[in-house]
Order: C-alpha cells, then sequence, then structure tokens
C-alpha cells in the first residue's frame, strides 16, 4: 500500500507552495512532505517559531554561523577565481531558501517569464505568471496581490523608510542622475519600472514584524490539517520505478549524530512524486535515480534509465559584491544586529518583542536600481561587454545588466570593522554570460557534489563587476554618510593611484569630478573582482524546463522526460536567468505548479 498520495523530495520554499495548496484545497490528499528525518527523538530541522529564522535581522548571522540550516555548496577550483573554491550555501530547513534569506523583494521582468514560454513552454509567459506571482502575496502597493499568505512590507515612499542611507541614496540618484529617474515600486512587472531608482519593499510581515516564509505560511498553518506529514531530517537518495512507472522514493537518516546514515528507507506515493531539492538537490537525485548523461551516470556505476544529458547542466545565479565604507559612529545600521554578541542584541529583540517593530524586523536595504547603461556607460563598460549587450539587452528594454543599492550595515568578515559603522555598496549582475553545472561525484546521497559555478568565465562579466565597482563608488562618494572607503574589502591598487581607498571627513560636491582609474587600477579591480565574488544565492537551472532535445529535463506540465508519475518544482526548472531575487520566482513557480498537478490529480480549489 502507498504510503502517501503525493511525495516531495525536499520540503523547501516551492514545495510548501504547493503541498499547502494541495493539501489545503483537498484535506482528503495525503502529502509527504519528506525533508531530514529525525532518528531517534530529536525533531529534526522544523523552522517553526524558532527565532533564527523569524526575526528578520538574524539572517546574517545566521549565515555566517555556518549552522545547520544550510547546505554549503564547494566548488571546484576555478582558474577564472584564481584558483578560488565558491561556497554557494542554499537553505536546509523546512522552508528551504524562504527561511534564511536576506528578505529583498525583488519580481523579475516581464520578458523573463515570456522567454520561457517562447522556449517552448505554453503557459508559461507572463500573461500567466503574473497573476499568480500576485495570488501568493499580500503587498499594499498597486499592481500587487492583495490576498496571497506571504505578507509583504511595502516600502514607496520615504515615510517607509527607517535608513539613512536609503535616503541618501535616492537624493544622489535625483541630484545626480534626474535622467534615469526614481519611481515608487521598480517591482511592479511594468517595463517602464527598470532603469528607475526605486524604494525597496522586503519579505516581512507588516503586522508581525517576523519574516514572511512558506513553511509558516502555507505549512505551519494548516496544523490541523492531519494530511500533511512532514519528516525532517531525511535526505532523499533516489527515484523507485516499476519499469518506467514511478512508485516512491528511498531515503536515508540526515541527522548529524545518526550512526547510519545508510540504511534506506523506501516509501511509496500512489500518484506522483516531486522533486523539491533545489537547483542542487533535484538534479542530484535525478543522477542518482538513473536519469542524466550517460558518462556521468556510469563514471558511478548508476545504471541509466532515461538519457537526459541536460540534468545538472545550465546551473545559473547572480554573482554579487558589497563594498563597505566608513560611516558616521551614529549611523543607524544593522551591523550590531549581524555582528553583535546575543548581549548585544538584546534590545533589538526586546524591542521587537514588544510590537514586532524596529531594526529587527528589517533586512538594511530600502532602495535600489535594476539599471540598464546609457551612452556614456556603455562606452565605460568597453569593447568586452558590448557584444553582449548587443547580442542580448539592446533589443530587451525590460532587461537590466545590474541591480545596486545600498546596505545598511557591514556585512563582510574583517573584524577590524567591528565596534565601527559602515554601509555597503551592493552589486550583482542580473544575467551573467557565465553559466556552469552541477554533478554527483558519488551514488552516496551524503557526499558533496561536483559544482563548477562558472563565475566569471566570460569577460564581460568581468567587465560589468569593473563598470560596477566604478560606478557604486562614484554614489557612495556623495551619501552624507561617506567617511571613507573601508580599504580592507576593496581593490588594492597602487599606491601612487589617484583612485587609492582612503579615509574622509565627508562625502565629495555631487558635480565633484569621478575618480579616473588607469589600466593598473583596473588591474586591481579585476584582482578584487576574481578574489571576492561571490553567490548572490539565486542558484537556478539545472533541470531546465525546455525541449527535450534542446537539452531540457522537464516538459511544460514539469513531468521528467522518459519516465511516467515524476514532477520537479523548484528553481531548477527555470530555463533561463531571471533579472530578480529568486524568492518571488520560487513563489510564482510553486503556485503555478499547484495549479499544474491539481488539475492532473482532478482537484478543485487550488
Ligand atoms: C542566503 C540566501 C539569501 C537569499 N536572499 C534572497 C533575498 O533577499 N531575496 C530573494 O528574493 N531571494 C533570496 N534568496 C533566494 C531564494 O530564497 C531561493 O532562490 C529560493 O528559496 C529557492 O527555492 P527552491 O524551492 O528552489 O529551493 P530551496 O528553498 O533551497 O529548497 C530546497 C530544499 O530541498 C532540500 N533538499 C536538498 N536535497 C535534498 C534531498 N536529497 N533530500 C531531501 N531534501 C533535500 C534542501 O535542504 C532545501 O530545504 C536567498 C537565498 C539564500 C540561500
Amino acid at each position: 500500500m502507498a504510503d502517501a498520495d503525493v511525495i516531495f523530495a525536499g520540503g523547501g520554499t516551492t514545495a510548501c507552495v504547493v503541498a499547502g495548496r494541495l493539501a489545503a484545497a483537498d484535506p482528503s490528499l495525503k502529502i509527504l512532505a519528506r525533508r531530514f528525518r529525525v532518528r531517534i527523538i530529536e525533531a529534526g530541522k522544523h523552522s517553526q517559531d524558532v527565532k533564527t529564522h523569524v526575526q528578520p535581522a538574524r539572517f546574517l548571522a545566521n549565515l555566517k554561523s555556518g549552522g545547520d540550516s544550510f547546505t554549503f555548496h564547494v566548488a571546484q577550483p576555478s582558474n577564472a577565481l584564481d584558483g578560488r573554491q565558491c561556497i554557494v550555501p542554499a537553505g536546509k530547513v523546512v522552508g528551504g531558501g524562504s527561511c534564511v534569506n536576506f528578505m529583498m523583494y525583488t519580481r523579475c521582468s516581464e520578458s523573463d517569464m515570456d522567454d520561457w514560454e517562447n522556449l517552448g513552454n505554453p503557459g508559461w509567459g507572463s500573461k500567466d505568471l503574473i497573476p499568480l506571482a500576485n495570488k501568493a502575496e499580500t503587498c499594499n502597493l498597486p499592481s500587487h496581490g492583495t490576498n496571497g499568505p506571504i505578507q509583504i512590507t511595502a516600502v514607496s515612499k520615504t515615510d517607509d523608510m527607517q535608513l539613512g542611507v536609503t535616503k541618501q541614496f535616492l537624493a544622489v540618484a535625483a541630484a545626480r542622475d534626474p535622467e534615469r529617474g526614481i519611481v515608487p515600486d521598480a517591482n511592479d512587472f511594468s517595463p517602464s519600472s527598470i532603469n528607475k531608482y526605486s524604494p525597496w519593499s522586503r519579505y516581512v510581515n507588516p503586522q508581525t514584524g517576523k519574516r514572511s516564509d512558506t513553511a509558516h505560511h502555507y505549512i505551519y498553518n494548516q496544523s490541523h490539517n492531519n494530511n500533511i506529514q512532514v519528516l525532517t531530517q531525511c535526505r532523499v537518495k533516489r527515484v523507485i520505478f516499476d519499469g518506467d512507472r514511478t512508485v516512491g522514493v528511498e531515503y536515508t537518516s540526515h541527522h548529524p549524530d545518526a550512526k547510519d546514515q545508510q540504511t534506506a528507507v523506501i516509501v511509496k506515493a500512489s500518484k506522483l512524486v516531486v522533486l523539491s531539492s533545489g537547483a542542487f538537490g533535484s538534479p542530484a537525485i535525478l543522477e542518482r535515480s538513473g536519469i542524466g548523461a550517460k558518462n556521468i551516470l556510469a563514471a558511478h556505476g548508476i545504471p541509466q534509465l532515461v538519457d537526459l544529458p541536460g540534468v545538472g547542466e545550465n546551473y545559473n545565479d547572480h554573482n554579487l559584491l558589497m563594498t563597505p565604507y566608513h560611516a558616521p559612529a551614529d549611523e543607524i545600521t544593522l551591523s550590531e544586529i549581524f555582528h553583535g554578541s546575543e548581549d548585544a542584541l538584546k534590545a533589538h529583540e526586546d524591542r521587537w518583542l514588544q510590537d514586532g517593530q524596529g531594526l529587527m524586523a528589517h533586512n538594511g536595504i530600502e532602495a535600489a536600481i535594476k539599471i540598464r547603461p546609457n551612452a556614456k556607460d556603455l562606452e565605460l563598460l568597453g569593447a568586452q561587454f558590448h557584444r553582449r549587450w548587443e547580442s542580448f539587452f539592446e533589443s530587451q528594454p525590460d532587461k537590466p545588466i545590474m541591480c545596486f543599492g545600498p546596505m545598511a550595515g557591514y556585512t563582510g568578515g574583517n573584524p577590524e570593522a567591528r565596534g565601527h559603522e559602515h554601509f555597503g555598496m551592493v552589486y550583482y549582475i542580473q544575467y551573467p554570460a557565465s553559466i556552469g553545472r552541477v554533478h554527483i561525484q558519488s551514488p552516496d546521497p551524503h557526499a558533496p557534489l561536483a559544482f563548477e559555478p562558472g563565475y566569471l568565465d566570460k569577460p564581460e562579466d568581468v567587465a560589468l563587476l569593473r563598470w560596477s565597482y566604478k560606478w557604486t563608488r562614484e554614489v557612495a562618494r556623495r551619501m552624507d554618510s561617506y567617511r571613507g572607503e573601508f580599504a580592507a574589502d576593496h581593490p588594492q591598487f597602487p599606491p601612487s593611484s589617484a583612485a587609492i581607498c582612503r579615509n574622509a571627513d565627508g562625502p565629495v560636491p555631487i558635480s565633484a569630478p569621478d575618480l579616473k582609474y588607469t589600466s593598473e587600477d583596473d588591474a586591481a579591480i579585476d584582482k578584487f573582482h576574481r578574489a571576492r565574488v561571490g553567490t548572490a544565492w539565486h542558484s537556478l537551472g539545472t533541470c531546465a524546463m525546455k525541449p527535450r532535445a534542446d537539452g531540457g529535463v522537464v516538459d511544460s506540465f514539469l513531468s521528467v522526460y522518459g519516465v511516467k508519475g515524476l514532477k520537479i518544482a523548484d528553481l531548477s526548472i527555470v530555463p533561463t536567468n531571471v533579472s530578480t531575487n529568486t524568492y518571488s520566482t520560487a513563489l510564482m513557480v510553486g503556485e503555478k505548479a499547484a495549479v499544474i498537478i491539481a488539475e492532473e490529480l482532478g482537484i478543485s480549489g487550488v
């Protein structure tokens, strides 16, 4: 007899949306959201009411603690990064990334969704997906959702802002770059909002001040619904088939203290297995199940069931830096919450416990721009970027090249920054030309993956970051709080350079000339980027939804090619990159997957 009707392998962001919607619509359907299993009596890694998850501003301390709500995927050494091994964390907790992310509320470009549809995926264009993006959220801004589970703190005007650096960023924008202009909401899916400065909202409930994640808002809110069974600290090894029909999955304990992490347990699904293990986990489960490229499976002694060479390929992310600037001692930032002791945090936590307000309910980001270059920028971006501009961006006016914004606080790891105030300038590439891959390197589900993120493999991405460093620095230098660069976390320019980093008494005038950089300076910037560029935590694309002949892994109904009864619902299915922080994309994919599965299973009311 089957253990459930639908089994989800992975209980992260997208899985909670799909499982929650299906279970709420049809309480007679048994849903088993598969995560980490408690081996003895340890409840495992639920996120419910855990303060590192629900108190928003603890996100950075949680990440830096290296704690057990993350999997840290260590990449292979990369030539483009001067031999460095990047580390890309992914959420590992019920609710996945939505419980550990930075809560920056961003939505993609219309054309991103239309690109997916045009790849051969009917029903995945902006016309169909925008209503589903709105269905997921409640956000008090025009053109957003009004009745969805995910609650947004809307920031659209100066009165909504708590951080001086945000206001300064927008003030410099207004004075220095009036051509681009400021809009109240750059995340309304309107092409005309691209290339505009804007206040920025966050995934925090404005009433309670709690993080708005999918675990609490799609699963834990259904504690009355006995049909949702969540196993924690269990790791899915592979999918079990009867011929080409999916019948269940095999899992093992993932409890860190478990003496035996290899004993297999098999659970059967009567209707469907859904892989929701994210851009790293889902392709790995497929490969361990015999679905993937022949050479990779053969190298690990796994018999091939379906030849799908696209599995694990097409790894996409956004490449990010946050460069810090000194700020006055009385600057309002989150640095104390990011790096302070529990004693130092107590006042912030007490304030938050009173009414859910204060800096503990914040993420430090309240303004940004998804930017496109003007003629002067294109000249500065140089020849290395021009081909990419002409072939990809020029004809797609709603595709930004970078996202820039100020972060109120120091996010780096240099202990010299402690006890002083800083703000950061964040910059990340929206559509990196460099693409990576992730594959298994063992049939063991606990073994690390063979991961090549591809960061900066292409020179056009290096050119983008070089221009972005200079661009963001020019804005920072004009902000009232600017007191010079925190030099240890900037490029090491030659001592004679006019661009050398130094302390300052205050900002330069808006009309001051821009810094001049020599070719040696440019080399220092590139070296810095190769040494420091990192993930934006937006991994996607490794089980792409596109035609099988084009390297696709799932079709537009999210069904894995070559077998029956197996779907994927997470960001691994996204075939091409998006101009957004990807929580919104996971919500949208989840809502779409819920509709698809409900229709197939004859469930109404989703
Ligand atoms: C540190 C960080 C900061 C971020 N900041 C932002 C932000 O500010 N704004 C924004 O919009 N987005 C942000 N994101 C991105 C966003 O949160 C993710 O893109 C999104 O949550 C991914 O959803 P998913 O469903 O694809 O995967 P996940 O949410 O990662 O879910 C996958 C789940 O599967 C589990 N799993 C993996 N393998 C197995 C297995 N074999 N068996 C069982 N379970 C398995 C994992 O533990 C995980 O819980 C951030 C992400 C991170 C990690």
